[in-house]
């Protein structure tokens, strides 16, 4: 035993000195969605990351751990590493002072004292006599295939444990990957796509037949970001029955990766992405982000210049509860939601980002809109509060996830049903969602499946883009960076819609918003670049930009 743990020893020792930390190089933070920076300063966090998810599938009985190497929306040139959670969300948000120690360790054996420290604390038992499988993949960044290397080497650096290269993936895959793994479920690429395209089939199959309806046009042009996601849909776009998909910047050489297209750059500029152009006004677009898990709508506003009508995440949201509580209705009948058939608690989760128009349409709705502070893994957890909880942030990053239990009820009413009342309308509903449940990704928000939600969704209701559009008016809002020196001095509360430190800006922001009709306006420091962001909405344009500019002025004065 003492052999083996000097072995131990040796192995993370080597493993750091690999992957020195750069003298003087920025400290790395595990953030809003793990480590990010410049690709070729990654090694030593990634490696260190590596370890990180060894330890955790070993504390968890060797159950699947994943490592993703992407830096999402982020310009090429950078990269960074997320560890996924063997529930196939994000890594456990007690481990991430673990994650940051490491990652910031200065030497080989401080990073050695720090593992054993860790692991001593954690009993974990570090003699090579327990097993660990980590689960790896990345994007198609060029400092990918380095970035894998390291991360491996970090994973083989816990005796024991096996790393398993599961190729260049979506992030979404990959945490898909890790759940239905931990779940004993069939869990390999082609699996993730038979799953999307069989129950997306499903739900077109169920969407009623209207004599003389309109028909939809089956026409949905989508920008891949020049990223993983169009390559994916390249490779199944044929096999989506009834769509007609064409893909821009595929990632097959068009253009950089994220440059002037992608999810990011459509939502926060607003304006048509590189490879679209106005012969394409008459159709709706969608756009992913370099990582394939953020997803917006648009449409070219007119031929004449590069505007666009946007649909953002809160109206994918508006549009996913809408279908949803129409199927619940269905079940239940229509007099009595909530404790018919089928009671469901259903929720909604928002970030400040949410637009204000988004939120009032859903509070008139009669439902429960809650709210969390930014990054996907406080939204995730508080929608797994309720049977049914949609999330999405207005980038476009979103889910909708049913628990369990509603699963296990939804399928024996189905087939309760479907001996008693077959192709009755609350068979049909039942088996929607039941679809639903399948097709969009229960571990974390995914553009693909999304996407085919969306699409299935308008289908059903026979809607337009336009149909969709008109669900709400989209107050106007503008963001803003600010770089201070020192972000962290901003410290926010009530799901980061108010600053409590330092003190005396809240009152100034509160001062400024007084002066605008519909004005809202909170700051916040970025927890993935290092500016201080700004948000502002107001009844025009104009209104927002200078209530945003206002505060900016506050946030550069105070914080310099
Ligand atoms: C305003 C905004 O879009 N913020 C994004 C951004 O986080 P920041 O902490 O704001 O940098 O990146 C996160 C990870 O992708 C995403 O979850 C979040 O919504
Ligand atoms: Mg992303």
């Amino acid at each position: 035993m003492a052999e083996q743990k000097k072995q131990q020893r040796a192995a993370l020792l080597e493993a750091a000195s690999l992957f020195p930390l750069s003298p003087g190089g920025a400290r790395f933070s595990y953030g809003t969605a793990g480590f990010r920076a410049e690709g070729a300063t990654m090694g030593p966090a990634v490696c260190r990351a590596g370890t990180v998810a060894a330890l955790r599938s070993l504390k968890l009985g060797g159950a699947a751990v994943g490592v993703v190497i992407t830096a999402s929306h982020n310009p090429v040139r950078d990269n960074g590493v997320k560890i996924v959670d063997a529930d196939g969300g994000m890594l456990s948000q007690v481990w991430e002072p673990f994650a940051d120690a490491l990652a910031n360790a200065p030497t080989p054996d401080s990073l050695l004292q720090i593992v054993l420290k860790f692991a001593k604390e954690e009993e974990i038992t570090l003699d090579g006599s327990h097993s660990a499988q980590v689960l790896l993949a990345r994007d198609t960044r060029p400092t990918g295939e380095y970035l894998l290397d390291a991360a491996m080497k970090g994973v083989n650096a816990v005796i024991g444990a096996v790393a398993v290269d599961m190729g260049i993936l979506t992030t979404p895959q990959l945490h898909w990957m890790v759940r239905c793994k931990n779940r004993g479920l069939k869990s390999s690429e082609a699996d993730y796509f038979s799953q999307v395209i069989d129950s997306f089939r499903c739900i077109l199959d169920l969407v009623p037949k209207v004599e003389g309806a309109d028909f939809m046009n089956n026409r949905l042009i989508v920008d891949g970001a020049n990223g993983i996601g169009g390559l994916k849909l390249e490779e199944i776009k044929q096999k989506i029955s009834r769509l007609d998909i064409h893909v821009r910047n595929s990632g097959r050489g068009e253009g950089i990766l994220n440059e002037k297209c992608g999810a990011d750059f459509v939502q926060k500029e607003k304006v048509v992405p590189l490879g679209f152009g106005p012969a394409d006004s008459a159709f709706r677009c969608a756009s992913f982000d370099g990582d394939a898990d953020r997803l917006v709508y648009f449409r070219i506003a007119s031929s004449s210049d590069t505007r666009i009508d946007l649909v953002d995440g809160d109206k994918i949201l508006s549009l996913f509860v809408l279908f949803i509580r129409e199927q619940l209705d269905i079940i239940n009948g229509k007099d009595n939601p909530g404790n018919g058939v089928l009671p469901t608690r259903f929720g909604v989760i928002q970030t400040a980002y949410a637009n204000g128009a988004s939120t009032d349409f859903l509070k008139n709705l009669g439902l429960e809109v809650a709210f969390t502070p930014t990054g996907v893994k406080y939204l995730h957890k508080k929608a797994l509060e309720y049977d049914i909880g949609i999330y999405f942030e207005a980038n476009g990053h979103g889910t909708v996830l049913f628990s369990d239990h509603f699963v296990s009820q939804l399928e024996s009413l189905t087939s309760e049903l479907s001996s008693k009342a077959v192709g009755s309308s609350q068979h049909q509903a039942a088996m929607r969602l039941l679809a639903t449940s399948q097709l969009i990704n229960q571990a974390i928000g995914d553009a693909l499946s999304g996407m085919l939600l969306v699409e299935a969704v308008l289908q059903y209701k026979g809607w337009s883009f336009q149909n969709w559009c008109d669900l709400y008016t989209d107050l106007p809002s503008r963001q803003l960076k600010v770089k201070v020196q020192d972000r962290t001095a901003i410290i926010t509360t009530d799901a980061e819609r108010r600053v409590c430190e330092p003190s005396g800006l809240q009152e100034l922001i509160d001062g400024e918003i007084a002066n605008y009709s519909h004005g809202r306006c909170f700051v916040r420091p970025s927890g993935t670049e290092d500016v201080v962001r700004v948000y502002a909405e107001a009844s025009t344009e104009e209104a927002a930009d200078s209530l945003a500019k206002q505060v900016a002025q506050h946030v550069e004065r105070i914080l310099g």
